[in-house]
């Protein structure tokens, strides 16, 4: 797999136009910016009119006109900037919608090996935290960094208008604190993407201690698992103190320049008035705009770490759809009726990134509509070869052949449609009878579906659920969920089964279903049964004994059966079951 680049580049920002909006929504919105900041830097020249007016003595109504005037400014400011947010928040969901859509089904094809290094909290934090993040930060930036600039060039403008030296000043004082803050954010970088990175591992710890919460608490580990995730909790804290500190040293930091610039601009207000060049009315106007340029700049330094946790978070997206999947699709289908076979040439295969060899030397073959059962102790590589048959990992060495064709040359979707699994967890979700057996496929309608839970040995209790299909899936047994599975690989009539066995006890009469449910499964398909035991091998046509990722026994169970001395036929005294 691809190792992702932690560096923003170009392709990090095309990613932004998955956020792009309409062209539409995009006029409404510019339009609605250019009020919200073309209305607040009118009002100060109602407040200059007014003092000046005031002072050359001008009637009541006069008066109570201008400031009326200023009401209707200021109102009509504030809604156009509500509308702003409205509709900028708006265009900020539907884009990080879009981004999250994106994302989920990217992560969901990527393979195992990707996931086996990624936890799902980790994961989750990317495509909801950082998508967030970005989110969050596209409305803030329309909002406070584009209305903000527009503002404090509308603010010098206007100064310069009245008094060139003093907008002259102004100009200068704001290139100098505009100079500060992108210095300052350099501070920013680093912290604000270690408080996120911390926060992906609490994620990722949390989400993988709830899922084991039955483990843990069955074995009293609970106190030990909670010290532990203190130690994660204690790191975020640190991050964060540590961002939130920066954070407040800028503001402080910022707070002492803006008093210094108003002094600053007090001071030759009352200079340019005494030599008779301003009025009073104009010294408000210059104060009142001095102030203005305050509320811009206080939100861009808070949209500058707003900005650095945003392009920590799309540097981190980009990196997550930077990541490919290992295995290439082939594109010749599969045949797409009957049995098929297999035959597995030299197989040999490590973990990616794990040296050790899993199998080794692996040759196999299963005429279309045989079955092989694989025994073994545990860690003997049963469940890897199994996967290597799913082509959910390709062999280092050596071939898998299905239906006479590579899989490495294989089209996935025939591959996923020909080749059916039945795991030891059978995951079920929180949803519909129907949603689980055709796992958020359209359905293939009722009655296909009734036939596949029948065939699994379900029927009756598909017939007892209160909303027929519909039924939402609450806990079922062990043992159900396992018929459930093999209702699914009914549904999706495979031509070749690998049947990892449920390592659980169940109690009798379970199994002796799920034993029909296999049987039955089997019939007319080329099967591979991953036995935990031995019991489940009576039909079995062939028996491959696994030891140390090696095939050291294999052949006719019958004939090993008979043969006093193979290692299976001692398996089966050992465990009791009859040769
Ligand atoms: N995702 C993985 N990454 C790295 N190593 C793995 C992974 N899965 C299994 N292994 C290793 O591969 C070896 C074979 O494991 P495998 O699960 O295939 O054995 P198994 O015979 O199916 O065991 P069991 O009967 O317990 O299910 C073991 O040493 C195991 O530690």
């Amino acid at each position: 797999m691809r190792p992702s680049d932690s560096r923003t580049s170009s392709s990090d920002l095309s990613l932004l136009r998955l956020l792009r909006p309409g062209r539409r929504q995009s006029a409404a919105l510019a339009a609605a910016v250019a009020a919200a900041t073309a209305l607040p830097l009118a009002a100060p020249q109602i407040t200059r009119r007014f003092v000046d007016d005031a002072i050359a003595g001008a009637s009541i109504r006069h008066l109570t006109l201008i400031a009326l005037g200023y009401l209707g400014l200021a109102a009509g400011g504030q809604a156009a900037r509500m509308l702003t947010a409205w509709l900028a928040s708006r265009l900020a969901w539907d884009g990080a919608n879009r981004l999250r859509e994106r994302l989920t089904e990217h992560t969901l094809g990527l393979d195992l090996a990707f996931h086996g290094r990624h936890t799902p909290g980790e994961l989750i934090e990317r495509v909801d935290g950082d998508v967030v993040a970005v989110g969050d930060f596209v409305v803030a930036f329309l909002l406070d960094v584009v209305a903000g600039v527009l503002l404090l060039a509308g603010v010098v403008a206007v100064v310069f208008t009245v008094d060139w030296r003093i907008g002259a000043v102004l100009l200068a004082y704001c290139l100098l604190i505009g100079y500060g803050m992108v210095r300052a954010q350099r501070l920013a970088v680093p912290s604000a993407a270690g408080s996120r990175a911390a926060n992906a591992t609490l994620m990722g710890v949390l989400e993988e201690r709830l899922a084991g919460a039955e483990d843990l608490r069955a074995n009293g580990a609970g106190e030990h698992t909670v010290r532990r995730f203190h130690q994660t909790s204690a790191a975020v804290l640190r991050a964060e103190r540590h961002d939130a500190r920066i954070g407040t040293t800028l503001l402080a930091g910022t707070s002492v320049a803006f008093a210094a610039g108003t002094a600053i601009m007090l001071a030759l207000a009352a200079w340019t008035m005494e030599t008779g060049a301003l009025t009073v009315g104009t010294a408000v106007l210059l104060f009142q705009y001095t102030l203005m340029v305050r509320a811009p700049f206080e939100r861009l330094i808070d949209q500058i770490r707003q900005y650095q946790a945003a392009l920590a978070g799309l540097s981190r997206i980009a990196g997550l759809l930077a990541e490919r999947p290992s295995l290439i699709p082939g594109t010749r289908p599969l045949p797409a009726t009957g049995p098929l076979g297999l035959r597995l040439d030299g197989v040999g295969f490590s973990y990616p990134g794990d040296d050790e060899q899993v199998l080794s030397g692996i040759d196999l073959t299963l005429a279309p509509g045989e079955t092989l059962g694989l025994v073994g102790r545990t860690g003997s590589g049963k469940t890897t070869l199994g996967r290597l048959v799913l082509r959910l990992h390709d062999p280092v060495e050596g071939t898998v052949l299905v239906g006479g064709l590579d899989l490495r040359e294989a089209d996935p979707r025939s591959l996923r449609a020909r080749i059916g699994v039945v795991t030891q967890d059978v995951q079920l979700f929180a949803a519909s009878v129907r949603d689980n057996l055709t796992l958020f496929r359209p359905s293939p309608g009722d009655e296909r579906l009734r036939a596949a839970l029948a065939a699994a040995g379900l029927g009756e209790w598909a017939d007892a659920l209160p909303d027929g299909l519909d039924t939402e899936l609450r806990t079922v047994s062990a043992g159900q969920a396992q018929l459930l599975a093999f209702a699914r690989a009914f549904l999706a009539d495979p031509g070749l089964v690998v049947l990892d066995e449920a390592s659980s006890r169940l109690d009798p009469a379970t199994e002796r279903r799920i034993e029909d449910g296999v049987a039955r499964l089997l019939r007319g398909r080329t099967g591979v049964i991953i036995a935990h035991r031995l019991s489940s091998l009576a039909r079995v046509d062939k028996i491959a004994v696994l030891d140390h990722g090696k095939i050291v026994e294999y052949g006719r169970r019958a004939d090993l059966a008979a043969d006093p001395h193979s290692r299976f036929g001692r398996l089966l005294d050992l465990a009791g079951v009859s040769r």
